[in-house]
């Protein structure tokens, strides 16, 4: 009888630790990206939690933005200048504290944007919060030493030189992939993939972190319809949208979003370009092209203003009240291995 029960006993004990343990498991994140928690303080992203006491300006249910919409048809924010309070979404994701990847490569004549890049992004990028630059390059000499700030870094990656800077775009994808499989996946919360030829001029915080983010093209926000957007048109390339369809036309110069989100699509962009190139074919803005295809069906659950990412060969207009980073003007044909555009 004793032994009996002593046998119900350890056979309902194990099956308590199992469904303790399984379910810390879960909550831990295992199960879904969406359900991350950073591992440093157990802070569960996107919670929308913030601190008692905290002052800031009363939110409006009546004024805001009217010049643009702030809202896309599935819901997800638009982000303006005028839409967040810095205040309040500080306080909100300090708390999580994540740690944030920057995916840029400087490959070639390219390591001469650096210096501008990350000093700028020192000043503006996710300020106080961590920030590892991962610097993909084929010439580590050429990576400046730059004044970081606290719990900010630099990785520098060695990939090999290319004689196409259409390879250098592509590849992007490929050594991210392997990166985050090797190195990345374990420091890392969110990640944001961004062209390296473009300087930070105002804050660029956390009002843009989300699952997926994206950054509206400053050519096609306004007026253009969605027939005209630079989509890959030919049946052929697995980035084909047809005429009909479309929501917006995104850069692939700025993306984020949680690790493994981001870990799947840059994965998605590389093995579709490859499909292509098995058959003999290159979207018409690689990455770009597979990245809007993408997003087509799969919605970004932050839609960011052509605020991050404005380009300096364009002037400003009314709606862009600010400009947080901006591409600089380039001799295409001087700067890349195969000449201009
Ligand atoms: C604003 C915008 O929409 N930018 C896109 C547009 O780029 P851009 O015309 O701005 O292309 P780009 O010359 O800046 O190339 C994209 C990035 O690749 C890297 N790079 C490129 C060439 C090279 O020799 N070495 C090197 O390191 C570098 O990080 C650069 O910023 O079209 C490209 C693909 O056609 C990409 O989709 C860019 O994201
Ligand atoms: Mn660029």
């Amino acid at each position: 009888m004793f032994c009996y029960i002593s046998r119900i006993y350890i056979l309902v004990s194990l099956a308590s630790l199992l469904v303790f343990f399984g379910g810390i498991y879960i909550y831990l994140g295992h199960s879904t990206p969406s359900f991350r928690v950073c591992p440093d303080n157990g802070w569960r992203m996107e919670d929308l939690t913030m601190q008692t006491g905290l002052k800031y300006a009363q939110p409006s249910t009546q004024n805001g933005r009217t010049d643009v919409n702030s809202v896309t048809n599935w819901n997800a924010p638009l982000v303006w200048e005028g839409t967040f309070d810095p205040v309040v979404i500080d306080a909100i994701y300090k708390k999580m504290d994540p740690r944030v990847a920057v995916v840029v490569f400087a490959v070639g004549k390219y390591t001469r944007f650096l210096k501008g890049f990350l000093e700028s992004g020192e000043k503006y990028f996710l300020v106080d919060f961590r920030v590892t630059y991962y610097i993909f390059t084929d010439n580590e000499q050429d990576v400046p030493k730059i004044k970081l700030g606290k719990g900010r870094t630099i990785s520098v990656v060695t990939i090999p030189s290319a004689k196409r800077w259409q390879e250098v775009v592509l590849g992007r994808m490929k050594w991210t992939t392997i990166t985050i499989d090797k190195q990345i996946r374990n420091e890392a919360d969110y990640l944001y993939m961004m062209d390296i030829d473009s300087v930070f001029h105002s804050r660029f915080g956390a009002e843009s972190l989300s699952q997926l983010s994206a950054v509206l093209h400053r050519g096609y926000y306004k007026n253009t319809q969605r027939d005209q957007f630079p989509y890959e048109r030919r049946p052929k390339s697995k980035a084909f949208i047809p005429y009909d369809e479309g929501d917006y036309y995104y850069t692939a110069a700025v993306w984020g979003g949680y690790l493994e989100d981001m870990y799947k699509l840059v994965k998605y962009c590389y093995t579709q370009s490859e499909e292509d190139a098995k058959n003999e074919i290159e979207a018409v803005w690689q990455e770009e092209s597979h990245l809007n295809k993408y997003l087509l069906y799969n919605k970004p659950t932050k839609v960011l203003s052509p605020e991050y990412l404005w380009s300096d060969y364009d002037s400003i207009p009314q709606d862009i009240k600010v400009v947080r980073i901006s591409q600089l003007v380039k001799n295409y044909a001087e700067v890349r291995p195969n000449g201009g555009q």
